[in-house]
Formats: C-alpha cells, structure tokens, sequence
C-alpha cells in the first residue's frame, strides 16, 4: 500500500469574500489545501487544528488587526510562517509586519504570479530533507565574542523570513560574509546568490545592468541579456556599497523592490521577480539621508532589520578564532602555519582599520616572511601599531620610533615628505613616502647595515628587503 502524504495546508484569513475566493481558487490549483477565516477569531479556533504550512492574512479584519494575527503566529507556532496581504499604497504596513516576524508580504490587487513564488518559498522552509537546505554546517562567521554569537543566532532567525535586512559595519569586517551565510541558511540557499557593488557600475550601464535589456534596446545591444535580478531570482540580491546608488537609479529599485516586478530596457512587459533584498553599506545611511544623498523611502524599505558588524577592534574575544581559520586556510596547502607567542598580545594591541580583511592580509604577507611557517611578531608588520605590553616588539618599535625623530642623515635618496598643512594630492603615494622616509633614516643610522636597521624598526631582515625593494631604496655609493 501506498503512503499518502498529506498536502501542505494554508490557512487564508481574509474578509473580503471575493479575495479570500482568488486566494483560496490560486492555492487549490497549487495542490494545497486550504481553509479560510474571515475573522480574526476564527482563524484563532482554526489554528490549534492544523500543522499549518502558511497563513495569509489580510492586514484589516473585523474585529482587529492582521498584526495581532502576525505577532500570536510568530509566538505560538513557531515552524508556521505568516505573511500578509497589504493594500495598495500602504507599504508602511508591510515594513510593519515585516519588523513583527512576517514571513513576507504581497499587495493588493494580488498579482499572482508574486503569490505563487511567495507561497512556494514559504513551503520549501519546512520542506521534508531531500528538498530543504543542507543542516545548517557550521557558520563560516566566526568568533567568540557575544556581538558575534548574538549575530550567527540572529541569523538563524532571519534566514526564515523574506524580510530585507540592512547590515552595517566598517569596511572588510564580514558584512558581504554574513549576507552570504543568511542567503545559506535560507529556504533560498539552493538558489542564487548575487552580491552587486552599487558602487563600481558606471551610472550609465546601471538600469541595464539591474534589470536587463532587450536585443535592439540601445546600441550595443546585439543579444538580450537578464540584469542581476533576474539573476537572483528565486535567490538573494546583496545590494553591497548601496549608498552609493545615485538618486534615479533609487527610485527605480524602489519601485522594483516594491512591487517585485522589473522591466527590462526595450520591453513593453514588466516581469515578475521572487528577490531577496540584503543591502551593505560602511556609511551612515541615516546621514545620507539628512543630506538628501539618500532616499528615505528606500532607505526605510531596505532597513526593515537592521545588523550591526562592529569593528574588530571593538571584539577582540574574535582574534582567536579568526586567526585560526586564517591559519588553517594558508595552512591547507600542506605548509606548516603556526603563531609564534606573543603575537596574539601583539594583534590585540593593534586598530584593524582595515578589520578582518586586514587580519587575512597580515597574516598572509607574515608568512611569506615567516620562518619555516612560524610566525613572529616581527613577521606582522603592523603600520603603527600600538603592540600590547610585553611583546617583543614593543622594544623595537620604541627604538624605531626613536629612530624616526632623529634629525634626518645624509643619504643617497633624500627623504622628502610633503608638509602636512597641505592634504597630500594621493593618500598612497604620501604613505609610501614616509614609509620609506623611516626605512632611510634606520638604514643611516646604522650604516646601512641591514641586519641591525630591521631589528630598529621591528621588522624581519627579509620584510625590510622586501620593502626596501618595492619602495625604490638602494645603498648610497661607497
Ligand atoms: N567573522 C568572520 N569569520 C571568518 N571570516 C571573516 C569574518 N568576517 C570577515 N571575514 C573575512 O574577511 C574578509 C572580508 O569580509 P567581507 O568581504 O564580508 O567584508 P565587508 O564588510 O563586506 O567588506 P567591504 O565593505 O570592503 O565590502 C572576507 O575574506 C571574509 O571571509
């Protein structure tokens, strides 16, 4: 004999007869089982009843709000998701429940090709294994700190909902990875993942860019071609850099966000999209909006959730293990890669203005100057680092710095670092230039002996080689 499995079965809670007739018609031919409520009490009675799949309910009942429904479902039925029916225009009810634990949303007049792909994410959150993401594996975001393992179970929540988040944080501090690690504990992990820097798509190019073109649109156009949401579809759209959206291209993605339909450039036909919105920015966006750089409708459409990345600097508890993962990496290759003591205390005593990025770039070069895979704290380099007490190098640094207010010695390449009432034409080349302006005052005082002039300023003999060759610096002629 065999087993029947049972539908899913969606509860539609609405009063408007008509409606509740579309939804219900639309998800019958689903193949889903429905039941329906026009009231907010009698979804009540229905839901002790059934292992609901979804609920769908409209935001105004008779005898009370849709919201009530949202905030009892996300309570007390925890594997249920909700989502809601919002009227035309009233967007601010959608961001609402969103912020409430909805699941999702549509708009009236209910397109339904927006439903469908609402109602098919929905299924596939408590879809049976085969079809369900992978059990969650170990979160690639690591860390020890409680910021960090606030984040990872914030995540674990939000992975459930289609609710845009906003992620904040510094430059390199693990924004786009954590964008990534929501998209894979997603219903949607087993689809794509686009992650779009605003910020480098040429304000041309960018229309095409998101929402595709038709063949002939414009020249150039010598095939039709799908933009990123199209891309993304049935996935996650990483919207990284967002503040630096020009102010048009603001309004079309609202508008696209919204109304879950783009246009490509050249067609007469809009196209429904199913896209999960993340957007990342290091800037403050809530400023840009003051400003008028900023729209605020996008700005409130995209900040429904808002996470947090603190700097590293601000989570050192995170240097362990993200070190260790660091390590492993390089260490995959078959080389041995281990920290010398001391040079945790040093990284702790270090700002990370570049955070875990700079952690990954540091550790890398260290080992390139590393012996035999050991690195030291003299391996680090780190650019005016303040090394925590005790460290080996806070001795050297001393005696560099020290060597850096010496008057400056005759030498073969004079040093000449511009004056700092003026701001220096390209940040770079002015840190290169006092960078080698030291590197020359240590190598005089030492008679350019190098061995001694590396340990002066902290760094291995082979780093100040190296340095010494990328920055230009040779032996004055005897
Ligand atoms: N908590 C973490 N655990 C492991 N790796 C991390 C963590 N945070 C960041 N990283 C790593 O650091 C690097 C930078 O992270 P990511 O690109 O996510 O930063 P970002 O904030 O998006 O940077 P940007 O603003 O410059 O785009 C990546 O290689 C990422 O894998």
């Amino acid at each position: 004999m065999t087993a029947v499995r049972a539908c899913p079965r969606v509860l539609v809670v609405d009063d408007e007869a008509d409606l509740r007739e579309l939804l219900e018609i639309t998800l019958v031919r689903m193949g889903l089982d429905v039941d329906s409520a026009a009231t907010l009490a009698q979804a009540r009675a229905l839901l002790p009843e059934h292992d609901y799949a979804l609920v769908l309910t409209d935001m105004r009942l008779p005898d009370g709000l849709g919201l009530e429904l949202v905030r009892e479902v996300v309570a007390a039925y925890k594997n249920t998701p909700i989502a809601v029916v919002t009227a035309f225009g009233s967007a601010d009810n959608a961001v609402v429940a969103l912020k409430a634990g909805a699941f999702d949303y549509v708009s009236k007049p209910v397109v339904l090709d927006q439903l469908r792909a609402m109602v098919q994410s929905a299924l596939r959150l408590n879809a049976p294994a085969a079809e369900a993401p992978a059990p969650a594996a170990a979160s690639r975001l690591k860390g020890d700190s409680a910021v960090i393992q606030a984040l990872r179970a914030q995540i674990a929540r939000l992975a459930r909902s289609m609710a845009p988040i906003a992620i904040h944080g510094e430059s390199g501090s693990g924004k786009e990875l954590a964008a990534r690690e929501i998209h894979a504990q997603s219903s949607r992990a087993g689809k794509p993942f686009v992650a779009v820097n605003c910020g480098a798509i040429p304000e041309a190019l960018m229309e095409a860019e998101f929402f595709g073109y038709r063949k002939g649109a414009f020249t150039g156009a010598a095939e039709e071609r799908d933009g990123f949401f199209q891309a993304a579809n049935g996935g996650t759209l990483l919207l990284d850099e967002v503040a630096d959206l020009p102010l048009a291209m603001q309004v079309k993605l609202l508008r696209a966000i919204q109304e879950r339909r783009v246009r490509k450039i050249g067609a007469t036909v809009e196209e429904p999209v199913d896209v999960r919105i993340i957007s990342a920015t290091h800037q403050d966006l809530a400023h840009c909006v003051e400003t008028g750089r900023f729209r605020q409708d996008l700005f409130y459409r995209l900040n429904v959730i808002e996470l947090q990345l603190p700097p590293l600097r601000e989570r050192l508890d995170d240097l362990g293990p993200l070190t260790d993962t660091i390590l492993a990496r390089l260490g995959s290759f078959g080389q041995r890669v281990v920290l010398g003591p001391q040079v945790l205390e040093a990284l702790r005593g270090y700002a990370f203005p570049g955070n875990v990025r700079e952690l990954e770039n540091i550790l890398e070069r260290a080992l390139a100057f590393a012996d035999d895979g050991v690195i030291e704290v003299a391996d680090l380099a780190l650019k005016g680092a303040r090394p925590a007490e005790g460290a080996v190098g806070a001795a050297q640094a001393s005696q560099a710095s020290q060597a850096s207010q010496a008057t400056a010695p005759p030498c073969a390449a004079e040093p000449c670092t511009p004056p700092l009432e003026a701001l220096p034409a390209s940040l770079p080349d002015y840190l290169h230039q006092i960078e080698r302006d030291i590197i020359i005052r240590a190598l005089a005082q030492t008679q350019y002996n190098r061995t001694q002039a590396a340990q002066l300023l902290g760094i291995s003999f082979r780093q100040l080689r190296y340095q010494m060759q990328k920055l230009g610096i040779q032996e004055p002629e005897a």
